[in-house]
């Protein structure tokens, strides 16, 4: 394989935004910011071995999901997706074909966003498939969804379902039967092809106050990222918490819950608001079909996260979830 063959495979013959000045082909690129809007940037990296198996995912579905988790960082920010750059690390056991589908794979959601691929970097290695994505979009100047911004009071709320991604890569590594061909690929689905909720983040960013944050590491983990950054108490009601048909078919009660709260990869955004601005939210959202679902209240009544069961039980939910040093 040729590095310099392989870039010109790569490099789009388009270009969706007009503010690109210089996209791949240059030492860096060069786009001209939008007027009024503040700039999002964000990086995430995928390992083999650590956010996906070879043996497990096409090179396309890797793609796909090394630009979503990113967008989601963006939709988590209310922002828009504009641009990407892709840093790729490659071991000799990797075919050109296969970075090649890769590449499609993200541009799948490219299009679906009109992001264009400004660059990126090409490294080979003795060791594992790397693939890092920065992605670079706009916000509002005055909008600002950060985990620091709940309040006493606020409803927590939460998009999709949670819990399908981790139960999806559980079938898929074998470590659950299921017999339900539409379930499984459901949620094998959602493992694999998460879906970035950037309409739903504009809505919120539109709202006059709200604290965001997306379902990477697990609901537990994102909700104690908002309790800690903001200092205030929140409460889930585990009856409310929105579960897909398909992951309810699965007969392990108690895996479920694990999923739900600790699982993590849902990319889903979590996040809290005003009970007035989450009224409005929530009816814009159902005349859009976005589900989005209320899941608890911020109370001062406790610090860090808790858990109401259905006995109205109180169960402190830890910080716990993937963890990159724990994890192992
Ligand atoms: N190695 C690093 N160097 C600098 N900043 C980092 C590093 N790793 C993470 N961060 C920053 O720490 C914050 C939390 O990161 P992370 O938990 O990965 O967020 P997320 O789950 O949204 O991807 C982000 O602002 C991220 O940019
Ligand atoms: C083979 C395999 N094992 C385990 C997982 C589960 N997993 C890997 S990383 C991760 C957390 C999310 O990734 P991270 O790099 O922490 O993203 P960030 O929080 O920075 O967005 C999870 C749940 C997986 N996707 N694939
Ligand atoms: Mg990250
Ligand atoms: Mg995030
Ligand atoms: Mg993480």
């Amino acid at each position: 394989m040729d590095e310099f063959d392989f870039i010109l495979k790569v490099k789009p013959n388009r270009t969706f935004q007009k503010n690109v000045k210089v996209a791949i082909g240059d030492d860096a690129a060069v786009y001209e910011p939008s007027l009024n809007r503040n700039q999002v940037v964000c990086v995430d990296t995928m390992v083999e071995g650590v956010h996906f198996l070879k043996h497990l995912s096409t090179p396309f579905e890797i793609g796909y999901k090394a630009l979503a988790v990113n967008i989601s960082d963006i939709a988590a920010m209310a922002g828009i997706p504009l641009y990407y750059l892709v840093s790729i690390t490659v071991p000799s056991s990797w075919k050109e074909e296969e970075l090649v589908e890769i590449y499609k794979g993200m541009d799948e959601l490219a299009k679906e966003y009109k992001m264009d691929l400004l660059g990126g970097d090409t490294v080979s290695t003795s060791d594992k498939l790397v693939i890092s994505v920065t992605v670079i979009g706009e916000v509002e100047q005055e909008t600002q969804t950060l985990r620091s911004k709940a309040c006493d009071g606020d409803i927590v709320f939460v998009t999709g379902n949670v819990g399908d991604s981790s139960a999806g890569l559980a079938i898929l590594l074998d470590h659950v039967q299921i017999h339900n061909q539409h379930s499984k690929e459901y949620l094998i689905n959602r493992h694999k092809k998460p879906t970035p909720r950037v309409n739903a983040g504009r809505l919120i960013g539109a709202l006059y106050r709200a604290s965001l944050n997306d379902v990477s590491d697990g609901l537990a983990s994102e909700l104690n990222e908002i309790s800690e950054a903001s200092n205030v108490g929140i409460t889930v009601f585990k009856d409310q918490l929105p579960v897909s048909d398909e992951l309810l078919s699965l007969s392990s009660a108690n895996d479920i819950y694990k999923w739900i709260l600790y699982g993590g990869e849902d990319f889903e955004l979590v996040g809290t608001t005003s009970r007035n601005s989450w009224e409005k939210l929530k009816q814009t959202c159902d005349k859009m079909d976005l589900k989005i679902t209320q899941i608890g209240l911020v109370d001062q009544k406790h610090s860090g996260v808790m858990l109401q069961t259905v006995n109205q039980e109180l169960v402190r939910i830890e910080k716990s979830g993937y963890n990159h040093f724990r994890n192992k």
